[in-house]
């Protein structure tokens, strides 16, 4: 095998550890001498390295690894899944990641808002990667044998467990135990709201991302049915990470100091090795679907775009946040592959250097151009170490062969020597955020109904309140970020031939084309006033290829 960079000769033995959560974690076997730089690193022929094995953690929701270890937080991937690129099969047979969706139901009483219903109630239906399907033995329908919402309780009375050949243990719920109650409002994303969720009987928290459905055909209504949903929401129960997004931080806290960028850029590239290695492309890294525990370790979100990929297949389709979006995807000729999520993590890094994504000075539209169709860099801050520009200026090659893997930065020297303990993803958040842990941190719940202003985009989006007319009206203004939409629908369209493959859709309704000047409105309680995130908040999605394609079928 080749040598692989190790200046660092300490070599880990692959051994399981188990933390304070219940985490398995496997570290990582580096031994091998390393070249002397990067650059004869990147000549070496790259080493079919053994991944970090995750596991899954305890509630069943998160997969941890390497060290510093890294969750891939249970998503929203069945429920927000690629239109035009369904879930592959593959991905659902190996079972290495599980996303357990726990749906709503209305059931037979409505509970009201305040209340939705229990992830453990009778009439749920949870879907999985593994087995979206699956009944008791016993001939019990009502219930899934899927993992419980975090902090469910595990009593022998109300679940059954079982190991799967793979290691996974799956709880079986009876389905009648716990209340989990809609608390606080966590944040808004492009398909709906995420609030806290109680349980009363176990006191344990969860998050519940509430999405909204559209069912307007068929074959959307029948899907709901099957879900068992109503009142056009699905809720989807994941862990509660407490730190929140990345993003949240920034918009409290201001850009991230240089260990704080490491420690985190660490554990992120941990993870997409981890996804790459798997084939699996995230397709949406941004600050907002990164999430941050007290503990310091960095939890990855937000699988609705994820995609395994056949060896020989690239992607097509135009999904991503704008700002965060590789050239490739933006032109959306040649398709796309794993290194759009190294361009994404590089432009995360600047986010979280300058509390902005790249090209932020222009509106969407305008940003995609200047990704697309310049060859401009973006601007990299010049109080980062040389090591921060270089690793930056690396994922940000517009070439995507020219991107290192995610294997390959695991040792570039921006994070290599980056101390992997538990201790320093403690001391290291502790210090950045320190109000994470006073209690202080979270702000009201932000009441959207009375909001008065927002900001505009156009010029300083940070300053310029604005009246809000109605909801309505802010609703239809709204700001892409998170889009999955038909290849042709992307706003090169008009600029470039449409590909073979295209569906001939109508441009996208949400997206509006330079000169339109649309307000995004995504107000954030900033010092006590509300100020725009331009990052965030997105247009709700409702896709419209003619015809009503299967792939139109939700949001
Ligand atoms: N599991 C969670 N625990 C704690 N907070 C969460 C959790 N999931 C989401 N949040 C908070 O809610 C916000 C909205 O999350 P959501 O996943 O709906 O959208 P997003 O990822 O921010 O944006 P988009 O949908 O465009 O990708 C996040 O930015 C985060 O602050």
């Amino acid at each position: 095998m080749p040598t692989w960079w190790g200046k660092k000769s300490k070599s880990k033995s692959k051994s399981k550890d188990k933390d304070a959560h219940g985490l398995l974690q496997f570290n990582f076997i580096k031994p091998k001498p390393r070249p002397k730089s990067f650059d004869d690193a990147l000549r070496s022929s790259p080493p079919d390295l053994p991944l970090p094995r995750p596991s899954l953690s305890s509630n069943d929701h998160t997969l941890a690894f390497g060290s510093p270890s890294l969750s891939l937080s249970a998503s929203s991937a069945s429920s927000t899944a690629s239109y035009d690129d369904p879930p592959s099969s593959t991905s659902r047979a190996q079972g290495d990641m599980k996303f357990a969706v726990r749906s709503k139901s209305p059931g037979p009483v409505s509970r009201g808002p305040t209340s939705p219903t229990s992830p453990l109630h009778s009439k749920l239906h949870a879907l999985s990667l593994d087995s979206p399907t699956a009944r008791h033995e016993d001939g019990r329908s009502e219930c899934h044998p899927l993992p419980l919402p975090p902090g469910s309780p595990t009593s022998p009375s109300s679940s059954l467990s079982s190991t799967r050949p793979n290691g996974i243990t799956e709880q079986t719920t009876t389905c009648n135990l716990s209340k989990w109650k809609k608390g606080k409002l966590l944040g808004r994303g492009t398909f709906g709201h995420v609030y806290l969720g109680f349980n009363s009987d176990s006191g344990h928290m969860c998050a519940i991302k509430e999405v909204r459905v559209v069912s307007d055909d068929q074959t959307s209504k029948e899907c709901l049915k099957q879900l068992n949903q109503g009142e056009g929401t699905l809720s989807v129960y994941l862990e509660y990470v407490s730190g929140g997004s990345i993003h949240k931080l920034l918009q409290e806290y201001g850009a991230f100091k240089e260990p704080v960028i490491q420690n985190y850029t660490r554990q992120i590239v941990s993870g997409l090795s981890y996804l790459h290695g798997r084939n699996t492309v995230h397709r949406d890294i941004k600050g907002a679907n990164i999430l941050v525990d007290p503990n310091g370790e960095i939890k990855l979100a937000d699988f609705g775009m994820a995609k395994h990929i056949n060896a020989s297949a690239s992607m097509l389709s135009f999904k991503g946040s704008p700002y965060w979006m590789a050239p490739e995807v933006v032109m959306n000729t040649n398709g796309y592959s794993l290194p759009v999520d190294i361009w994404s993590l590089g432009c995360t890094i600047l986010e979280m250097a300058t509390s902005k994504p790249p090209w932020s000075q222009y509106e969407g539209v305008a940003a995609i151009f200047k990704i697309g169709n310049s060859k401009d860099m973006p601007e990299i801050p010049d109080h980062l170490s040389s090591e921060a520009k270089d690793f930056i200026q690396r994922c940000l090659q517009r070439d995507p062969s020219a991107r290192p893997t995610a294997q390959q930065l695991l040792d570039h020297p921006f994070i290599r020597d980056q101390s992997a303990t538990k201790a320093t993803n403690v001391r290291i958040t502790r210090d950045a955020f320190p109000r994470m842990y006073d209690g202080t941190r979270t702000p009201p719940a932000l009441d959207y109904s009375n909001r008065t202003c927002i900001t505009s985009l156009d010029g300083d989006y940070a300053t310029k309140p604005i009246p809000v007319t109605s909801r309505a009206a802010r609703d239809n203004t709204r700001m892409i970020t998170s889009l999955p939409v038909s290849p042709s629908s992307s706003p090169m369209r008009q600029y470039m031939p449409a590909h073979k493959s295209c569906f001939l859709s109508p441009p996208h309704p949400t997206y509006p084309m330079m000169g339109q000047n649309t307000l995004p409105s995504y107000p954030v309680r900033s010092n006590g006033t509300f100020t725009l995130d331009p990052f965030h908040e997105t247009s709700f999605y409702k896709a419209h290829t003619p015809g009503g394609s299967p792939r139109t079928r939700l949001f």
